[in-house]
């Protein structure tokens, strides 16, 4: 841990505030990464930080402060240089290769730009269905055809696409009917958690709500955690229930997102808040939802996260 942290980790404790409703189902402990030799680049610095079932998590924090180096650390696609990332109670490094990819299936990402990570020459329906026959035999061959198809036609549905367009391609597609397909595509295997890594920044302001929409009914509806990485606190105003703050590769405040927007404790939050002119996280829904809503008992709070 560089020396500039201790406070930035005592602000990050602090501010944890009250545990969101839910167990944790992804535990960060003590997670550091280097990149290079000699003179290492520290690119996750000593994070802890538990995320817990049914929550969306959103991740703040600027270029290059660690954001995508966490979230491959906590998908198991990067190995720590210390510390540990259990998921559902399993320790990633102590999982077998096989295991290892058992866990991941539970672990999906969507990403900014969902038209990098599809190949153009692909047809949609192969584009959704290749989770499946990645990790699952029996979605392979000629005679599991008809079975993907109809799995893929479900998975379209979901996400307020026709089933129709299985034969089409992805050029043929808006940006927000391309990020609903990657959509389709991150739930073909049942995750548990989505990392959504900036999943509307690439979009116009109306779909970017309409997307937003789809990802709030889907958590609702499929009892999925989200971790929400961001630049726009708009949008995180609008998605979060906790915000975690980083900066240099260390958290630097923890908390509930109506808190930590409204009043943050830690100067580079402040800068952050202080650099978007017009945000009001009154607006946003999550932060009204509980503004409005009644005080939770333990048993409501388990509803309310799995419900959410
Ligand atoms: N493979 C790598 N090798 C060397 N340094 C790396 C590597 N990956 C990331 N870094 C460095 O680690 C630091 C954190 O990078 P990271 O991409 O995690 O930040 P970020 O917050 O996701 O940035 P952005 O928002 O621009 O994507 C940066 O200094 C980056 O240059």
């Amino acid at each position: 841990m560089s020396t500039d942290t201790t406070d930035a980790t005592d602000t990050a404790d602090a501010a944890a505030g009250a545990p969101a409703a839910g167990r944790p189902l992804l535990e960060l402990n003590g997670l550091r990464k280097e990149f290079g030799g000699r003179r290492p680049t520290v690119a996750v610095d000593d994070v802890s930080l538990d995320v817990h079932e049914g929550e969306t998590l959103a991740l703040v924090g600027e270029s290059g402060c660690g954001k995508t180096t966490l979230t491959r650390l906590l998908l198991g696609l990067l190995e720590p240089t210390a510390g540990s990332v259990r998921f559902d109670g399993q320790d990633l490094a102590a999982l077998t290769a096989s295991e290892l990819r058992g866990v991941r299936r539970r672990m999906q990402v969507v990403l900014q730009d969902p038209y990098s990570s599809m190949n153009p020459r692909m047809r949609i329906t192969d584009i959704v269905a290749e989770p499946l026959v990645t990790h699952d035999p029996e979605a392979r061959g000629r005679r599991a055809r008809a079975r993907n198809r109809e799995r893929v036609g479900e998975l379209l549905a979901a996400v307020g696409l026709d089933a129709g367009i299985q034969d089409r391609y992805p050029h043929e597609f808006s940006g927000g009917q391309r990020q609903r397909v990657s959509i389709a595509r991150a739930l073909a295997l049942h995750p548990r958690l989505l990392v959504l890594d900036e999943p509307t920044s690439a979009l116009d302001v109306s779909v970017q709500a309409t997307v937003l929409d789809l990802l709030a009914d889907l958590q609702q509806r499929l009892g999925l955690t989200y971790v929400f990485v961001s630049h726009s606190l708009a949008v995180v105003a609008q998605v979060a229930d906790r915000v975690a703050v980083m900066s240099r590769g260390s958290l630097v405040e923890v908390g509930d997102a109506t808190a930590v927007l409204r009043t943050p404790r830690h100067p580079y939050t402040r800068q952050l808040l202080d650099a978007v002119p017009v945000l009001d996280p009154r607006r946003g829904r999550r932060a009204a939802a509980r503004a409005s809503a009644p005080t939770a008992g333990p048993a409501d709070e388990a509803a309310d996260g799995a419900s959410r």
